[in-house]
């Protein structure tokens, strides 16, 4: 499992090996192949290296580093060959992709199926460009105010069924309650639903989810994919339903604010590319939150300075802050930065190369399905002091290690596709930590390391137990 409290796991190289120092490109000079797979590194019949990976990313990640440097070849699931970019060069080149080699709609939707079809991360170029422009009239500067201000009566009424106690399933209580404020804040409350409609629909976006990691890829009933099928089907009729409302007025929640926005040239969305955004924002907004959160809480909890720290701030602010408020909770902030850094909720990034392309003098040929291993930027000794060490104030105006290089932290990606949602998710993650910090305290033991379930989006298997007691005064 990945060991991110721990020292004691596989260290990382301090020197990259020489063939990742290299970094001709096909404008300056000869390129070279990806490096021949060696016997030992081809991994199970059928399943390749995919258990290593599920088993432990960081450790196959390293391991690839060592092994090969920047561009690594490795052997997914069915005996199909990949690449992997590891490092913030070979990351950046592969993000920024300067000559448009590489696509994410042929990369993700073999992962995430058919149930996000439409989705701005599932869509490539000039379709995306379009789209992105619009999309992007639903996060500026005056809708963050809005959604933050709805956020705290939307966070007040979810933590209001919390028990607390000791072995509190954290993990599972924090994904109700981004499940929970994403009903009123995406949705706008959905007015007509009943609590039974909601549950409905949550758990038909849940089955989306969860198809992600179905081995049978059809719509066959009683699998993974035949519920993601069913789900899509449900969220699809549930949006339709409220589409004419969602039209006939304006409301600050994003399904409004996506049946309104157009840019300066009068581009809007269709009805199907709302259904479409939509149902993938949802998708795009709510594990990532809920793992950054849950995260930080068991940081939080380990070290108990930092709660004092960030609890001090949050108690000198009302409940309700403004966004400028929750931006300004400087020590959340950098606990925030730090719990991206060590477990950021979307390790790697997947790409296809739609045409040859050179990533750090290595030629990549078209079709080639790649990998950018953004978690093990996060972690390199060269550009992080005691890289698996909990040390906010790394992120310190003073310190700024995140500044060593321009992707050592991506945990929002780069290039055209980087998260839109992230001053979004700044604002939920704070918001919902503000409010626990003002209301509760909590523990976690020092050696606690989170069984993580890789399969998908990494996720503490155990549910996460912590100690949770309501403050007294
Ligand atoms: C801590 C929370 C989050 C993390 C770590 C995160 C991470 C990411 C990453 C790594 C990507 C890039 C994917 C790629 O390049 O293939 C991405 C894209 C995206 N994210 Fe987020 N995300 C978070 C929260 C959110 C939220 C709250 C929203 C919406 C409200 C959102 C909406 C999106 C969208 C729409 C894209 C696709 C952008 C595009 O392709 O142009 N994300 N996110």
């Amino acid at each position: 499992m990945l060991r991110l409290v721990s020292t004691t796991s596989t260290s990382l190289p301090t020197d990259p090996p020489a063939r990742a120092r290299r970094t001709s490109t096909a404008a300056d000079g000869p390129t070279r192949p990806v490096p021949a797979i060696r016997r030992e590194d081809r991994g199970l019949p059928v399943l390749g290296r995919l258990l290593e990976f599920a088993a432990d990313p960081v450790a196959l990640m390293t391991k690839q580093w060592e092994t090969y440097g920047s561009v690594a070849p490795l052997k997914g699931a069915l005996g199909e060959d990949a690449v992997m970019f590891l490092g913030p060069d070979a990351c950046e080149e592969a993000l920024r992709n300067k000559d448009k080699a590489f696509a994410n709609g042929p990369a993700w939707s073999r992962i995430v199926g058919p149930f996000f079809n439409g989705g701005l991360m599932l869509i490539d170029f000039d379709h995306h460009h379009a789209h992105r422009r619009i999309m992007q009239e639903a996060f500026t500067r005056d809708r963050l105010e809005a959604y933050a201000a709805r956020m705290h009566p939307a966070i007040e009424h979810g933590l209001s069924s919390w028990q607390g106690g000791p072995g509190f399933q954290s993990y599972w209580a924090l994904k109700q309650l981004t499940l929970d404020i994403a009903a009123d804040i995406f949705m706008g409350g959905a007015e007509d639903t009943s609590r039974a409609e909601m549950d409905r629909v949550n758990k038909a976006f849940i089955a989306c989810v969860q198809a992600a990691a179905g081995v049978v890829r059809g719509d066959v009933p009683f699998t993974r994919w035949g519920r993601g099928y069913q789900g899509r089907r449900v969220l699809e009729d549930f949006l339709r339903q409220y589409l004419p409302a969602r039209r006939a007025t304006k409301t600050d929640d994003i399904f409004s604010v996506l049946c309104h926005i157009e840019t300066e040239d009068g581009e809007r969305f269709t009805d199907d590319d709302v259904v479409n955004h939509m149902i993938f924002l949802m998708m795009a907004a709510h594990d990532t939150s809920t793992i950054t959160t849950s995260t930080m809480l068991q940081f939080l909890g380990q070290h108990p300075e930092w709660q004092e720290r960030c609890r001090a701030e949050s108690l000198a602010l009302g409940p309700h802050p403004s966004l400028k408020e929750v931006e300004g909770l400087v020590s959340l902030e950098l606990v925030m930065k730090e719990s991206l850094r060590l477990r950021p909720p979307v390790p790697v990034l997947i790409r296809k190369a739609v045409k040859d392309t050179v990533v750090q003098g290595v030629a990549i040929p078209a079709d080639s399905n790649c990998i950018v291993a953004v978690h093990f930027s996060h972690l390199m000794e060269e550009y992080w002091t005691n890289p698996r060490v909990f040390d906010p104030d790394r992120f310190s105006e003073e310190r700024r290690e995140d500044k060593s290089h321009r992707y050592a932290w991506e945990p929002f990606g780069g290039g055209v596709h980087k998260c839109i949602g992230l001053y979004f998710a700044g604002a939920e993650v704070k918001s919902i930590m503000h409010q626990l910090l003002r209301e509760w305290t909590w523990t976690v033991p020092p050696a606690y390391v989170a069984p993580l379930d890789n399969h998908s989006l990494p996720f503490p298997k155990d549910g996460q137990p912590i100690d949770f007691v309501r403050r007294t005064a």
